[in-house]
């Protein structure tokens, strides 16, 4: 896990990264700049749960095309999920807050998984514990408004202004940033390649 200290606002953006593009390493940059974040932890998971592991490059291939892709100091590329067994995001923020007292925590993700996060397992929990960004991209913009997560925490959901603030919050607090999107996606790029 990568070294942070008291008092910083640390953004946590997990992924299956397969592979890394331009559309992860733009969400990392808004974070970073909106959120005011000191650091953001790019944690590449050893498989999502709800996908089928079929085609998904080893662990080191996509740390690796990761580390290539991101130059900004301040983004940590990590996979430490893999060496503690972790499949669940709900079981890595708990060792990831029970490592890091004192340090501000906010969970990253792009609208598409806010449409379907409400099938994540523990997901009330993951949201009553951390402030939650939810940076748009094309297709899925109206998560914010029509996603379970959106409808159930509709009182808890911050206004974008408020971004600079949210890792400083108390959960539930949730906030949708809109801005400049990218439509990559790591499913173009694989077609693209088995084209090739
Ligand atoms: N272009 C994008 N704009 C905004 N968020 C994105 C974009 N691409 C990926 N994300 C977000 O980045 C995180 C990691 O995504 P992931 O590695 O699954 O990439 P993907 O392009 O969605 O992959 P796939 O097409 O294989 O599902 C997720 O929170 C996802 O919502
Ligand atoms: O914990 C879950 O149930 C869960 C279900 C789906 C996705 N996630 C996490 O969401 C992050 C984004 O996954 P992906 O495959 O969309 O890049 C990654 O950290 C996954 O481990 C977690």
């Amino acid at each position: 896990m990568p070294h942070v200290e008291k008092g910083m606002a640390v953004g946590l953006f997990g992924g299956s990264f397969n592979p890394p593009h331009d559309g992860h390493a733009l969400v990392a940059e808004i974070a970073l700049r909106r959120l005011r974040l000191d650091q953001l932890w790019w944690i590449v998971t050893p498989g999502n749960p709800l996908k089928s592991q079929a085609g998904l490059a080893p662990l080191g291939e996509r740390i690796e095309r990761s580390e290539r892709l991101i130059h900004d100091p301040r983004v940590k590329v990590t996979a430490f999920e893999a060496a503690h067994r972790i499949r669940y995001t709900a079981d890595t923020l708990d060792l990831v807050k029970r490592r890091n007292p004192g340090v501000d925590f906010v969970w990253i993700m792009g609208a598409d998984s806010l449409a379907t996060f409400h099938r994540w397992q523990r997901w009330r929990e993951i949201a009553a514990t951390f402030p939650i960004a939810v940076i748009d991209r094309p297709g899925s913009t109206l998560a914010f408004l029509s996603s379970v997560m959106a409808k159930t925490y509709a009182r808890a959901r911050v206004d974008e202004d408020g971004a600079p603030r949210l890792s400083r919050m108390r959960a539930p607090a949730w906030t949708f940033i809109h801005g400049p999107r990218s439509s990559l996606s790591s499913t173009a790029l694989r077609l693209l390649r088995d084209g090739d």
